[in-house]
């Protein structure tokens, strides 16, 4: 665990007076605790001018030619004193060497190198790196020896970690594997929450009597953002003794600072140093761990003695973090894909058995349920047009369709709008007076049709017991170098924190799973609304088939569809040598119905007599109006003698009948039959012939012309 780094420790040799001016607050504001971290993250803790005294410190330029920077102990490795060696050249026994690690650091490209080297004959470990135009080496005497067992060792610990199954599994195998292969008093792994806090979800402490902090919550403020960088760039920070003072650098005319960050003997700041001292700590040992290039947590090694590291101990523990991080990923994405996996069988419902893509609603009844489950919600919803489906608890439509409004107005182009307290966000309105706490929404894509939808998703209130090692808002604040910064914590002692109004939290993979579904859900809407227009646009089009083959005031055939029975019947008796009948008919003296009774009565006879004749006719027969108050049938396979027969039936049918108010109405019939070969023009012409003399021979009659 590292600790508020805000002094500046760049005051070489004394950095480790304590900080003065300390004002204790009980209860800091947000804004002055926000202030201060804010302060503390503009500390430059990567360039300290000091390192850890145990190891030494050159900078060079000129390919070795200038020694411009050399940690002020320098004496005890080369035997000769700094200010003896600063701008001169490397002596030539190291620049041989030297030069040719430096081209492998060229060559590779690395941030830096690490070799064995032997100086004044004393075997020690160097780390080459570059900093600006400097090229930086710190020397570190070799420590300990190694048993000969340690690399079978330590196989059988990665093999450990190789195999395991859970995310607790894994980091169990690491913290065991670091506290066997390396030592350390304590070993934890520590998580970040996506607002920098850190919680301890692994520990291995080597004796029971030493505080234990598995569960507990770190404030974001022991580790602040810049030192959160320094772990992007260089993963691995040992500090091996936190009692001694540290070495300063001392700079030949160039008084630039040297910026550390690729080595590992940087000193550490004092604020650190008294964060350790007041958790009782003199060494420790951190290795972040990174999940898809973002810092995820830390493997954290505590030590209540200075605890110098071998050099294969430090590679072997950094091997050991590389592996689990991977293990971690991997768990992560089977996690993952089993999550997607479950979305997609739900997806599945999308099309119907028979192929057909199904009703939104019916997708909502038949699946709401299992996303609700899925995405730990308890309401799901989907708004689109004026339109809301939703399954689960209640929350009224206006409400959703207004938030869907708010949406579009103020999230359309992001997309997304997660919030996991909405009372304290700008839509509480809609969600007062309602256990919804959580919502996840996202728009449905643009350009369906499903007008500038939503999917919602919502959660109930979680309450969450949160345990952490000291109370950041009961820390002081010191006025340092006239900033406000966050001074080391003395006490880790554990409260609990319960947080209120707000649900759980709404992780990645689910946003990018309801994504899929929304995608899924607006091509739902928007096939199920094509679906919809072609009926309507079918129903319409059955309508204006009937219209334009209808008469609108009888409901029988019109002119222009008997024109084309015709048509149709002729070339059919014309290809099988059918027999086809035709009858026209117009009704007698109907213009004294028109005038004596009115012309509504007339429709009324008009609309009375298509019915009335129509139930008399066989289904093959064709009847249409063809004209005013003249009607034509078309009968199939008839001939002469049957037609005749069949017009006598209907006249005597007719002046059988009586009309309301009108009374009986009669009608003349004329009939024919197609001969081979003729026009329609010649049929209809025969036919209105023995029409017009039936109403010449004194009309309510049949007569048929050959
Ligand atoms: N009410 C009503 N009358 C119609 C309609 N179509 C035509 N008529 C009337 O039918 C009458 C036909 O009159 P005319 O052609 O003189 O024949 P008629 O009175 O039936 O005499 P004959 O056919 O010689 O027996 C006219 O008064 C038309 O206005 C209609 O749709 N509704």
């Amino acid at each position: 665990m590292r600790s508020s780094y805000c002094s500046n420790a760049a005051l070489r040799g004394q950095v480790y007076t304590a900080l003065t001016g300390s004002t204790a607050l009980t209860e800091l504001t947000k804004e002055q605790l926000q202030q201060a971290m804010e302060n503390c993250a503009t500390e430059p803790v990567h360039t300290p001018d000091a390192i850890q005294p145990h190891g030494y410190f050159l900078a060079f330029n000129n390919n070795f030619e200038v020694l411009t920077h050399c940690s002020e102990n320098i004496e005890a490795l080369l035997g000769v004193s700094a200010e003896h060696l600063l701008g001169h050249s490397a002596p030539d026994y190291l620049k041989s060497s030297w030069k040719e690690h430096l081209l492998r650091l060229r060559q590779l490209a690395s941030d830096s190198v690490g070799f064995d080297d032997e100086i004044n004959n004393n075997d020690v470990y160097c780390t080459m790196y570059a900093s600006g135009d400097s090229i930086c080496v710190e020397v570190e005497p070799l420590v300990g020896r190694l048993s000969s067992s340690f690399l079978s060792e330590l196989q059988a610990h990665q093999e450990q970690i190789r195999f395991s199954n859970s995310l607790d599994e894994t980091l169990n195998a690491l913290t065991k594997s670091i506290g066997e292969i390396i030592g350390f008093e304590r070993v934890m792994v520590y998580k970040f929450d996506e607002e920098w806090n850190g919680q301890v979800i692994a520990e291995l402490c080597k004796q029971s009597t030493i505080r234990r902090y598995l569960h507990q919550r770190f404030p974001a403020s022991d580790i602040p953002k810049q030192v959160r960088e320094l772990y992007s760039k260089n993963p691995l920070r040992s500090i091996v003794n936190s009692t001694q003072k540290p070495a300063g650098i001392i700079a030949h005319e160039d008084k630039r600072s040297l910026d550390l960050t690729k080595g590992v003997l940087r000193a550490v700041s004092p604020i650190h140093l008294t964060y350790m001292q007041n958790m009782g700590l003199h060494s420790s040992l951190s290795i972040a761990i990174f999940q898809e290039e973002k810092l995820w947590g830390l493997l954290s090694c505590h030590g209540l003695e200075a605890h110098p590291l071998n050099i294969q101990q430090r590679h072997a523990a950094q091997a050991l973090v590389t592996l689990a991080s991977q293990r971690l990923i991997l768990q992560q994405q089977y996690e993952t894909a089993a999550f997607f996996e479950a979305i997609e069988n739900t997806r599945g419902a999308l099309i119907s058995d028979n192929q057909e893509i199904n009703e939104p609603k019916a997708l909502f009844e038949r699946e709401g349920n299992k996303w609700l489950e899925l995405f730990r919600g308890n309401l799901v919803a989907l708004a689109y047009g004026n339109n809301v489906l939703k399954c689960g608890a209640e929350l009224p439509d206006e409400r959703i369709l207004a938030f869907k409004k708010w949406l579009n107005k103020k999230c359309r182009l992001v997309g997304t709008f997660v919030s996991r307290n909405v009372m304290d966000s700008e839509v509480a309105e809609y969600f007062e007076e309602t256990a919804l706490r959580g919502v996840m929404a996202i728009a449905l894509p643009a350009g369906s049709s499903s007008q500038q939808g939503w999917l919602m998703f919502f959660r109930p209130e979680q309450i969450e017991e949160l345990e952490w090692a000291g109370r950041p808002n009961k820390d002081t604040i010191e006025h340092y170098k006239g900033k406000a910064v966050m001074s080391p914590r003395t006490s880790f002692e554990s409260w609990k924190e319960t947080i209120k109004g707000q649900s759980s939290l709404w992780l990645d993979s689910e946003r990018k799973a309801a994504i899929s579904l929304a995608e899924d859900l607006a091509i739902a809407l928007s096939a199920y609304e094509v679906e919809i227009l072609n009926e309507q646009l079918s129903a319409a089009n059955d309508k204006l088939e009937h219209l334009v083959h209808t008469d609108a005031l009888t409901q029988i055939w019109n002119r222009y569809h008997m024109e084309y029975v015709l048509d149709e019947q002729i070339s059919a008796a014309k290809r099988y040598s059918h027999e086809l009948g035709v009858i026209l008919f117009d009704i007698d003296n109907f213009k004294d119905v028109n005038d004596n009774y009115g012309h509504d009565a007339g429709d009324a006879v008009l609309i009375g007599l298509s019915k009335l004749l129509e139930k008399e006719l066989r289904d093959t027969d064709d009847f249409g109006r063809w004209g005013g108050e003249e009607f034509m049938i078309v009968a199939k396979h008839s001939d002469l003698e049957a037609t005749v027969a069949l017009a006598e039936r209907l006249r005597q049918r007719l002046e059988a009948a009586t009309f309301d108010d009108v009374g009986v109405v009669t009608a003349s019939f004329g009939v024919t039959f197609y001969k081979g070969g003729e026009s329609r023009a010649s049929l209809v012409k025969r036919v209105d012939d023995a029409l017009y003399d039936a109403k010449e021979n004194g009309r309510n009659r049949v007569v048929a012309v050959e």
